[in-house]
């Protein structure tokens, strides 16, 4: 019987899951992403994942599927090679072109936003590297070519922030009158087959020749897909190195003043958005035993009183849309218990807002949140989250976004 496999490339990680028909997880993989900028190190990543994965699996797999960090792009040349810098999701770098988009787009467009994707290709149109190159790709765009070996594809969850209109299938004028519109990838819809694996890398991994690889999807999209929500009113938070929310809702609101966005899912709408504060933050300040030690001692029902919107450097992206707003981690408690307390508090503030915020602005009103992510596991912060939130928040049955990306994957099988 053929499996499907899921990859998914997070900020500090990278992940294979393989699932049978049934759904049920086979094998998993990890391996850590040291350096999360460098294409070289995405490769061989992805080679280690796949060579880690039990051979007698390996010959089974029938299609593949990969997330990356969404937002997270470069620009490459007609064979695949980098000819840029990678810019990360949160790289603000293309802030000072958002004046010119305000000019072409639609008012409160996604592409509104200094960490749009579409921000970034116009700041990379401003450097000397851009005459070589041929495609502006994702992560994941990139990170599949490199299984299918045909460059310039994408899909459009990852075209999303891109300026790809979701609804109507298709680039608008506004944007393929550019002259930079040559370098935009083909959108494909997520899971939709884009061709065999290579003949080398089935020889490689022995892989069947069959094996397909699909069009795949954003880091927090799989990690919805794995948590099996698909009723309107119901969300997942993704408490990775980001925080992002994801809320079902049968109508779309997109409005970048909030960096507040909707991703396509079928017939409904994926309602949510991203802020730079979560896990990352808090690997800052505490090693992952501190933070479980740590946990056990809150007492979630006597609240710090602190203040704190917790940022690693100046500028979030949702709910408040501003590349230099301020980290706030002040006072700092002599108890580290406190001083962890006081930051869990400002995420679930933060996340609190957020599902207002959409609520307010027309998605399905909040039924229950799912959580994701390194996160989900602490019990102390899902109780001051739900205490915040005002409806029952509990773990996704699958945390994993492999697992989500595998069962894209298996959509085409
Ligand atoms: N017990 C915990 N409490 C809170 N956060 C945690 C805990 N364990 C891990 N994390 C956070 O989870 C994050 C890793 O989660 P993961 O979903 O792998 O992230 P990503 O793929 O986005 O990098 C880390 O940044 C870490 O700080
Ligand atoms: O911060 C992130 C990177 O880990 C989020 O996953 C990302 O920005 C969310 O984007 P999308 O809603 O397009 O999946």
């Amino acid at each position: 019987m053929l499996c499907a496999l899921g990859i998914d490339f997070g900020t500090s990680g990278a992940r294979a899951i393989v699932i049978d028909a049934e759904q049920q997880l086979l094998a998993q993989v990890v391996v850590t992403l040291s350096q999360p900028e460098q294409p070289q190190v995405w490769r061989a990543t992805l080679f280690d994942l796949l060579g880690q994965i039990p051979a007698v699996l390996r010959q089974r797999i029938g299609a593949i599927a990969v997330n990356g960090t969404s937002s997270t792009v470069l620009m490459c040349d007609a064979q695949g090679q980098p000819r840029s810098a990678v810019l990360m999701y949160n790289d603000a770098r293309g802030a000072g072109q958002v004046d010119f988009l305000r000019t072409i787009a639609p008012p409160r467009h996604t592409v509104l936003s200094p960490t749009s994707s579409l921000a970034k290709l116009l700041w990379l149109q401003q450097q000397p590297e851009f005459a070589a190159a041929q495609y502006f790709l994702h992560q994941a765009d990139w990170l599949a070519a490199l299984l299918h070996g045909q460059w310039g594809v994408s899909d459009y969850h990852n075209a999303l922030k891109l300026g790809y209109d979701v609804g109507a299938l298709r680039y608008p004028d506004w944007l393929t009158d550019l002259d930079l519109a040559p370098l935009l990838p083909q959108v494909m819809s997520p899971g939709q087959v884009i061709g065999p694996v290579t003949a080398s890398l089935c020889e490689t991994f022995g892989l069947p020749a069959s094996c397909l690889v699909c069009a795949g999807t954003t880091d927090s999209i799989a990690a919805f897909l794995a948590s099996g929500v698909a009723v309107p009113g119901e969300a997942v938070t993704s408490l990775g190195s980001t925080l992002a929310v994801k809320l079902l809702s049968e109508t779309r609101v997109d409005d970048s003043r909030y960096g507040i966005y909707s991703h396509r899912l079928g017939n409904l709408w994926l309602v949510g958005g991203a802020s730079n504060t979560g896990g990352a933050v808090l690997k800052a300040f505490f090693s992952k035993k501190e933070l479980v030690e740590l946990s056990k001692q809150i007492d979630p029902n006597r609240l710090t009183e602190l203040d704190y919107y917790p940022l690693i450097k100046p500028g979030d992206r949702f709910p408040v849309n501003d590349p230099t707003l301020p980290p706030r981690l002040v006072p700092r408690p002599a108890s580290s218990v406190r001083f962890l307390q006081g930051m869990l508090e400002g995420m679930a503030r933060i996340e609190a807002k957020g599902y207002a915020l959409l609520q307010q602005l027309g998605a399905s009103p909040l039924i229950q949140v799912k959580t994701a992510g390194g996160g989900a596991q602490n019990l102390a912060w899902t109780a001051l989250r739900q205490q915040q939130l005002g409806v029952p928040v509990s773990p996704a049955p699958q945390i994993e976004a492999a697992y989500g990306v595998a069962l894209l994957a298996q959509s085409a099988l």
